[in-house]
């Protein structure tokens, strides 16, 4: 059940404190064992969070439920002030879809539309998006936004004639267009060598740092194994510590 009224009254920004809040969060994949539990999980609005974990430490799930892809089995999931654990799947849908960005490690980029209408895809799918925007500034953001990022000249060709670190900044400006609340970056930069991988997280972090400067905060979770990122982000967080479903049983029962 899902209704503008919803969204709304629960997306206004004097409403929202923390980006991300979860509390005794359980998840498991059908009858197995849980793969998370939680006792408690705070990303506050503007924070960029650095969470790692090994491979199979359960991330990609996690993501997966701070953006509404998956609800969780039992437990609070709240994201900007929406209780996802409680939401349909077309809340979570529209949340997603307007005020959040995701930047994945294969950049999922369409290969039939062109560069620009790839950084517009998001705001053709929810109008909601461009509510920070001025009438008419839509393509100039776009313009912005290439400008920045250093591909103005590839805005009408097709993805696969980019480079790979050309692809990312594209995934960039997709996720980062209609300045979205929240940004999730899924180990994007897992192809890459080590001063690639330091540009686009510093990359990232300015245009993050841009939007707030603004007026919009944007709260970053950026996901990732590779503990060499920690240090350009202002929080650190280790899942295998926050989760107790990876932890032995006496470190449950102690937590
Ligand atoms: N659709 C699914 N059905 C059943 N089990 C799953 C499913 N997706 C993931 N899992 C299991 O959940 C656990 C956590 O997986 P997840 O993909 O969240 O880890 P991850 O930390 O993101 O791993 P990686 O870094 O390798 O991507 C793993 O044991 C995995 O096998």
């Amino acid at each position: 059940m899902s209704s503008d009224a919803e969204l709304q009254g629960d997306l206004s920004p004097s409403r929202v404190r923390d980006a991300v809040l979860l509390r005794d969060v359980v998840f498991r994949y059908g009858k197995r064992e849980p793969v998370l539990r939680i006792p408690e999980l705070r990303i506050g609005l503007g924070e960029s969070v650095f969470l790692y974990g090994p491979s199979g430490s359960g991330k990609s799930t996690l993501l997966s439920l701070v953006a509404g892809v998956l609800q969780s089995t039992a437990g609070t999931v709240q994201v900007l002030d929406q209780a996802f654990d409680k939401a349909s799947a077309a809340t979570r849908d529209r949340v997603r879809g307007s005020r959040m960005g995701y930047v994945f490690q294969s950049f999922n980029l369409i290969p039939y539309l062109s560069v620009r209408q790839n950084i517009l895809l998001p705001c053709e799918l929810y109008r909601e998006r461009l509510r920070h925007m001025r009438e008419g500034s839509l393509h100039a953001e776009v313009e912005r936004l290439a400008q920045r990022l250093d591909i103005s000249a590839l805005l009408d060709e097709r993805p696969s004639t980019l480079s790979v670190g050309q692809q990312q900044r594209v995934a960039i400006a997709r996720a980062l267009i209609g300045y979205p609340a929240l940004l999730i970056a899924d180990e994007p930069t897992s192809s890459l060598d080590a001063n690639r991988r330091d540009e686009f997280v510093a990359l990232l972090l300015e245009m993050v740092e841009e939007a707030r400067q603004q007026g919009n905060a944007t709260t970053l979770l950026y996901v990732s194994h590779d503990m060499g990122l920690a240090s350009h982000f202002s929080r650190t967080l280790s899942l295998s510590e926050i989760n107790q479903a990876s932890q032995p049983e006496g470190g449950r029962a102690a937590a």
